[in-house]
């Protein structure tokens, strides 16, 4: 079963609440999102593997740890998910960075698919899948079969607010991929926006209605 990590450090409960504010705009929100993912990204590899190194340091000769080199991968659930990169990327820079395109009908609230470029080797690497929003999660569910139809077998989903429907539906259809949130909301509206929730993630990224 999906193990869901809530990654609720202090600094991050701190630029959350100042994300969600609705007079925070569009430069300080992107920069927030980009902070609170770094530190995420901490949870997120705490268990990459390390291996000896031999080195010498000014005084002495040592063995250290160094990491094994694991492969990973990013991928952003366009738009919105392009906001959680650069964190990840500043903590992983060899990291490949796949692209899934997905918008949620407004109506629907299906998901739609309209783009898809993914690393090659993705059987082989560890794929990180990144969205702020996760609401009823149906893009969720969608970009993780995705991923899954073109070889991925590790799989962790990245997401900043999450609403316990949307957990429950990720958990029903993946139950082999783990969660991390930065907090886990309320509900969801009748219009499938999560509460309280921070309004629409894309738009207040990019600054468009
Ligand atoms: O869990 P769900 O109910 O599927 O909703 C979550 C999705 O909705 C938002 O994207 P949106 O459709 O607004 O597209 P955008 O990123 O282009 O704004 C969000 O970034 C998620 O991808
Ligand atoms: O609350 C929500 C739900 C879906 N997508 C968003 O951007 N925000
Ligand atoms: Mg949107």
């Amino acid at each position: 079963m999906s193990k869901v990590i809530v990654t609720d450090h202090p600094l991050i409960q701190h630029k959350l609440t100042l994300m969600r504010d609705k007079n925070t705009g569009s430069k300080d929100f992107r920069q927030l999102l980009t902070e609170i993912t770094m530190l995420m990204g901490y949870e997120i590899t705490r268990n990459l593997p390390l291996e000896d190194a031999e080195i010498q340091t000014p005084v002495v000769n040592a063995t250290c740890k160094v990491l094994q080199g694991k492969k990973l991968g990013i991928v952003p659930i366009l738009r919105a998910g392009l906001g959680m990169v650069d964190g990840l990327v500043n903590l992983i820079p060899a990291a490949k960075i796949g692209h899934v395109g997905l918008y949620r009908d407004p109506e629907t609230l299906q998901p739609v698919e309209y783009y898809c470029k993914l690393p090659q080797d993705i059987h082989e690497r560890e794929m990180l899948i990144v969205d702020p929003m996760l609401a009823t999660g149906g893009s969720a569910v969608a970009a993780i079969d995705v991923l899954k139809k073109k070889g991925a077998t590790n799989i962790k989903l990245v997401n900043l607010v999450a609403a316990p429907e949307g957990i429950e539906e990720v958990k029903k259809y993946h139950p082999d991929v783990d969660i991390y949130v930065a907090s886990i909301d309320e509900k969801l509206n009748d219009h499938g926006y999560i509460v309280p929730g921070l309004g629409d993630a894309g738009d207040r990224l990019f600054g468009t209605k």
